[in-house]
């Protein structure tokens, strides 16, 4: 049936003669048929608008783009100025409107506004422009955004689902009024970025991620869902604010907290049915990795800081390889922080290096080491450790200090996932310089404020010989005459192609040989210009292409495991993504 599809997709690439071979049956998305007579259901109806509803009407609104035609056919007349402008035009007034802010949180609300104005034109400004306004409606403004979210609020993004909602989420998302949602990010909002607990507030990142999945992996905006799960705050900074939009109290935890999530879970797989992509975000890691592994065997679940995140690291060591030399098995990796992010990026290396080698995994963990707040993980702190944190607690004597690690594993490449900025000083570069003719050094921290160090500390530090990539983007660096190109290694290059492949699939669970596929996928897009600039992974302004190529090789993995319940396999998954990709470019109206 067409609705499972993303934009209908182009049934030509399909290696099937009856078109009507996508599942089957018939959809009661209103679930008024199902329901029983004590069970409430909403009334919904569907209206066409016109006129000046339909300039408010953020979905179908063309502002001086409509023609002469749809002005008379719309009750438009009078209603806008005489002059009708191209989409083209548009998008250029409104770059160049954007370029006059200064103040780069000027810039964000000018995009939310847009977005809450005229959706197409804010998503054709955004895939025309990703490099210069990813860093605008992604990190690291969205972080400040984030952290004022509460004075800058203006129309609600998203659905807020609260303890005040505890025992009626199923009726909140009947609120929502799109019915054929195919992903949710959703947050609690405890781990924004590096910044801590924003409560509430999180909310800008789901409504930002979601942007990115439509702008970067071509997914419906209307199929997409951004969610804030509200149990309170502890950010006694945010309970004092008198803006503040959330819950005012602390956060809920243990029983009231699983119980809420359950509901929430539960909620979602009876309104959307099981192949929605529920993408958590941000959640602190004593969540995280517990939600993951209670609903990864029923429900369709991802973890964007834990696997995404593993995913883009892995995809730009991968490239690495081509600059700095050897096999995967033959390198040494440090990290600077040992939770979601590096504990996750740490498995994913460990299981890569598994299957070329032929070792269990238990042996190739031994290449890693993680360093936390406390000094190295090894053996003698097994006790007091978390439960993410063990398999990496080696025989070693306690390191209290990331220098004295360095000196004392002596890593090929180091990674900073700790969300402190600055903790890659000068004698850190200098130490890892001088272990390797180029050292691998990625600081993944976000915002840029809590970069582990910034490309051209990194840069200069290592006498211009470390090949760097960050969380949240730099510009290029001149040292000693020479240009640097920093990557950017986010986990926005992954989720969105990854989260397309599921879909176009019909994926009912994520395992990680999926993980594995979007990597090598992504590593495959580096070109040799990419690579004579340093660069490990390709830039953004193809990230279409890229997605494509990533939801292909995650699609194929998805039928090669029959997790798919799309049938049949399209012939050319590449072709076949390409064609389910939304367009933002404006339609006809009758
Ligand atoms: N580039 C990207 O795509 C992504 C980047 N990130 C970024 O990674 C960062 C961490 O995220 P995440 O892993 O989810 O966070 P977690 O809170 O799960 O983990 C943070 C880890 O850093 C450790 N840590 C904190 N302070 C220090 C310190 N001063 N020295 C050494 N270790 C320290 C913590 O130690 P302890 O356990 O002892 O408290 C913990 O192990 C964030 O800034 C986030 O924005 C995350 C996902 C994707
Ligand atoms: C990029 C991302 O997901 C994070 O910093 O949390
Ligand atoms: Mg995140």
């Amino acid at each position: 049936m067409a609705s499972t599809l993303i934009n209908g997709g182009d049934y030509s690439v399909l290696d099937m003669d009856n078109k009507a071979g996508y599942g089957g049956g018939v959809d009661d998305v209103y679930g008024e048929d199902s329901a029983t007579e004590d069970q409430l259901v909403t009334p919904w109806t569907v209206s066409v608008a016109s006129g000046y509803n339909l300039l408010r009407d953020p979905h179908h609104n063309k502002g001086l783009a409509f023609t002469e035609k749809e002005r008379d056919a719309h009750y438009l007349r009078g209603l806008l100025p005489p002059a009708v402008l191209t989409q083209e035009l548009q998008e250029k007034r409104l770059m160049h409107n954007l370029r006059q802010y200064e103040v780069p949180l000027h810039r964000y609300t000018a995009m939310m506004d847009l977005q809450e104005r005229n959706e197409r034109l804010f998503y054709k400004l955004l895939i025309d422009n990703v490099e210069e306004l990813l860093p605008v409606v992604y990190t690291p403004t969205v972080g400040e955004a984030c952290q004022k979210y509460g004075s800058i609020f203006r129309r609600p993004q998203g659905l807020y689902i609260s303890l005040k909602e505890k025992g009626k989420i199923l009726e909140v998302l009947k609120n929502w009024p799109e019915r054929n949602i195919q992903v949710i990010v959703v947050t609690d909002g405890e781990r924004i970025l590096g910044l801590g607990d924003l409560g509430c507030q999180g909310m800008g990142i789901p409504v930002g991620k979601l942007s990115l999945y439509t702008a970067l992996g071509g997914l419906r905006p209307s199929a997409c869902l951004p969610i804030t799960i509200d149990v309170g705050t502890n950010n006694e900074k945010l309970l004092n604010d008198e803006f503040y939009i959330g819950l005012r109290h602390k956060r809920a935890t243990g029983q009231e907290y699983a119980e809420l999530l359950e509901e929430f879970m539960t909620a979602v797989k009876q309104n959307y049915g099981e192949k929605v992509l529920i993408q958590f975000e941000d959640f602190a890691n004593h969540n995280a990795f517990e939600l993951l592994s209670r609903y990864s065997s029923s429900h369709l679940v991802f973890n964007d800081d834990i696997q995404g995140t593993a995913s883009v690291v892995l995809a730009g060591l991968i490239s690495a390889l081509k600059l700095v030399g050897g096999k995967l098995a033959d390198h040494n990796f440090l990290f600077l922080g040992a939770g979601e992010a590096g504990t996750g990026i740490a498995e994913l290396i460990a299981l890569e290096i598994s299957k070329q080698t032929k070792t269990p995994v238990e042996e190739t963990r031994k290449k890693i080491w993680l360093v936390d707040s406390k000094g190295l993980i090894v053996k003698s702190r097994i006790g007091s450790l978390q439960h993410f944190k063990r398999p990496w607690a080696h025989e070693h004597e306690p390191v209290k200090e990331l220098l004295d690690a360095v000196k004392a594993i002596k890593p090929t490449v180091l990674i900073g996932s700790s969300g402190v900025g600055k903790t890659f000083t000068k004698e850190v570069v200098e130490a890892m310089a001088s272990l390797n003719e180029k050292p691998l050094i990625l600081a993944l921290s976000n915002p840029t404020s809590q970069s582990e160090c910034t490309a051209e500390e990194a840069y200069t530090w290592s006498k211009g010989r470390a090949i760097f990539a960050s969380g949240s983007p730099f510009d290029p660096v001149n040292y000693e005459g020479k240009v640097f190109v920093p990557g950017q290694a986010n986990n926005a290059y992954i989720f969105p192609g990854f989260g397309l492949g599921l879909i176009i699939s019909g994926a009912i669970r994520v395992h990680d040989d999926m993980l594995l596929a979007a990597s090598e996928a992504l590593a495959a897009q580096v070109s040799e210009e990419n690579y004579e600039k340093g660069l490990i992974y390709p830039p953004f302004t193809n990230i279409r292409k890229i997605s494509a190529h990533i939801a292909a090789n995650v699609a194929a993995k998805v039928y090669e495991l029959g997790l798919a319940s799309h049938l049949p396999r399209p012939k050319d998954l590449v072709k076949y993504a390409e064609s389910c990709m939304y367009s933002p470019l404006y339609r006809s109206y009758r």
